[in-house]
């Protein structure tokens, strides 16, 4: 996915400055800063979601594959398909754990037969590490699992539609230390497949599960490096002193 100039405005006020990123193949990106700096409002312009939030307005352009993703004729629906998201809070739908797996491959058509169904939601929950939990119980509610479980399963509902790129907006904030390693591990598995790009707030977790680290303050993006190199020796004053603790 490539970024030019991109810029976000919640009515007259101008969240995001002028970004320009590329964001590679099977790469892990952590997005960091400080409160406030723009981390999540530049992530849901990467799948549109900002589209959803009244007076909201992206600027420059965003490809993916080199197609516009703003292109008006662009089916939007599709796009998230392609472009999945992964939200701070576990959001299953009221469904069972199969349904809410099958979901999207139903709504895309995705598969031929019930058993091409059943192949995607198990194939799905295994990459997300939740199938040998949920196998014995697939048609109870996934809302009944724990927060971690749940985490996952929303992992797998967004990779039953076989996406591109998953957006991740700071998944492991409401889970325990065990879950959130848990759900680390699986970021770690799943960048051999996907593009990641994570919005945390923990350095520690951008450092143990990402590529490279994309420093964010005010709204603008002031620094993207090799993870190691942000967080051992940044190029810009503004991410040492985050780094170091001297503020955010
Ligand atoms: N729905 C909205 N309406 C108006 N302003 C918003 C909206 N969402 C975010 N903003 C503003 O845009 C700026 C960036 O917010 P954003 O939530 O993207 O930052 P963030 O870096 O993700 O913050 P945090 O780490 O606290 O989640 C902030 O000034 C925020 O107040």
């Amino acid at each position: 996915m490539v970024t030019e100039n991109v810029e976000v405005f919640y009515g007259d006020s101008r969240a995001i400055k002028g970004i320009s990123l590329d964001i590679r193949e099977n790469e892990v990106i952590a997005f960091i800063g400080p409160s406030g700096c723009g981390k999540s409002t530049f992530l849901r312009s990467l799948n549109r979601m900002n589209d959803t939030i009244q007076g909201c307005r992206v600027t420059g352009r965003i490809t993916l594959d080199d197609e516009d993703i703003y292109d008006p004729s662009l089916d939007v629906v599709l796009l998230r398909a392609r472009i999945g998201m992964v939200f701070q809070k576990p959001n299953p739908f009221p469904k069972s754990i199969y349904d809410n797996v099958a979901y999207g491959a139903r709504l895309h058509g995705l598969a031929k037969s019930r058993h091409d169904l059943d192949d995607i939601v198990e194939d799905s929950l295994r990459k997300a590490g939740l199938w040998e939990e949920v196998r014995d119980r697939l048609q109870q509610p996934g809302t009944g699992l724990s927060g971690g479980q749940q985490q996952r399963l929303c992992i797998a509902r967004a990779i039953a539609v076989s996406p591109e790129v998953i957006l991740m907006d700071e998944p492991c904030s409401a889970l325990d230390p065990i879950a959130t390693a848990r759900i680390e591990e699986l970021i770690n598995e799943l960048s051999t497949q996907y593009t990641i790009a994570i919005v945390t707030h923990s350095m520690q977790q951008a450092a143990r599960v990402s590529h490279r680290t994309a420093y964010f303050h005010l709204g603008e993006l002031i620094e993207v490096n090799d993870t190691e190199k942000v967080f051992t020796n940044p190029d810009h004053d503004l991410t040492e002193a985050y780094i170091t603790g001297r503020f955010g």
